[in-house]
């Protein structure tokens, strides 16, 4: 008896950032859009808690009760009253550390996976409220396609999206840490007023179109002058992904992972060529969004 939840990874289309806050974190208007690049993540009964990891990046995953799809199991137990003891297994197919957020996708991958096992039927807002808890992310990773997210990134706001936009991603050698990330937006602020970060309405605009030129017009993430301080070589990808034709080049939220929207299918796979062959990334992958949220692929029999 086993239950398997796939789970998207994202982009930030817009990531607005503003000043630090007292407890750390950063206001934000993080405008997620979901990408049809997943992590499965299958919860089976067992003697005790238990995790692993298979896919090219496994070795990169903590296996202990850091893993925030082990913080998930024993938060859901926790509140249920009952002991977190099932073994837990990540198909990861998501960058470890490349700002596509898929330690978030793991924490609500488990949470849903953990409660249909246990037939809870947490309601929704509960579920919601736990990832809050786990991470800024992870409210988003459970409900997928796009959404404005506020406060320090965990409020969100569904938003429309009119047609599907093909996204090229270019994975680096190496990871970024976020926190490191926004300790280095700090810096780079230091002395000056940071701007309230504000959703663009243009940009929610072409989502609701489906309109990948106008979107390309409004992209746009302020952690990239951070990331690119910390990580200079992205510079080169970003570069050859434009050169390749993309209609817009930014670094994926906290990086170093670099994504590029293309005009359609066929500029997508012109753009992922121009990639590989300038030799300035790990890896390439094409994906489509929006992507479904978290979603239940093989319930518990
Ligand atoms: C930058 C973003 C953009 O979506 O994602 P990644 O690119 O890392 O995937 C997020 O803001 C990352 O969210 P997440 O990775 O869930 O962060 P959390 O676990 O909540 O926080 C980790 C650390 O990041 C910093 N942090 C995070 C969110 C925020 N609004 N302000 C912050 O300053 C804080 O230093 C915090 O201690
Ligand atoms: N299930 C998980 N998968 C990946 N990383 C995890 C997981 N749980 C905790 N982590 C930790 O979180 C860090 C950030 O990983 P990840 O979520 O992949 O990147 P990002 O925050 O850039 O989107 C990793 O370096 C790792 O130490």
């Amino acid at each position: 008896m086993s239950v398997t939840v796939r789970v998207p990874a994202k982009v930030n289309v817009q990531l607005a950032v503003g000043g630090a806050r007292a407890d750390g974190f950063h206001d934000l208007a993080n405008v997620f859009l979901a990408v049809g690049l997943y992590d499965e993540v299958t919860v089976t009964p067992a003697d005790r808690l238990r995790i692993t990891c298979s896919g090219p990046d496994a070795h990169q995953v903590p296996l202990d009760h850091s893993n925030l799809a082990a913080r998930a199991a024993l938060a859901l137990a926790g509140r249920s009253g009952r002991s977190a003891d099932v073994h837990i297994h990540i198909a990861k197919d998501i960058p470890v550390a490349g700002g596509m957020a898929g330690g978030s996708a793991d924490g609500a991958g488990a949470l849903l996976a953990c409660d249909e096992l246990w037939g809870l039927g947490t309601p929704r807002d509960e579920l919601l409220a736990i990832c809050a808890e786990l991470g800024s992310d992870v409210p988003f990773s459970l409900i997928g396609g796009a959404a404005l997210g506020t406060g320090r990134g965990e409020q969100l706001t569904p938003l429309e999206v009119g047609g599907t936009f093909h996204w090229v991603f270019a994975l680096a050698d190496g990871g970024l840490s976020t926190p490191a990330v926004y300790g280095e937006f700090d810096r780079l602020w230091e002395g000056r007023e940071v701007p309230v970060p504000e959703a663009s309405p243009e940009l929610t605009e072409a989502l609701r179109l489906g309109d990948a030129t106008a979107l390309a017009e409004t992209v746009g993430n302020d952690l990239q002058p951070a990331a690119l301080s910390l990580f200079p070589s992205l510079r080169q990808t970003l570069t050859a992904g434009g050169e390749g034709g993309a209609l817009a080049a930014l670094v994926s939220g906290s990086g170093p992972t670099t994504a590029f929207l293309a005009k359609d299918a066929e500029s997508a796979e012109s753009v992922a060529e121009a990639l590989l062959a300038s030799d300035t990334c790990r890896s390439v992958r094409v994906a489509l969004a929006p992507a479904p949220g978290a979603t239940v692929v093989a319930p518990a029999v």
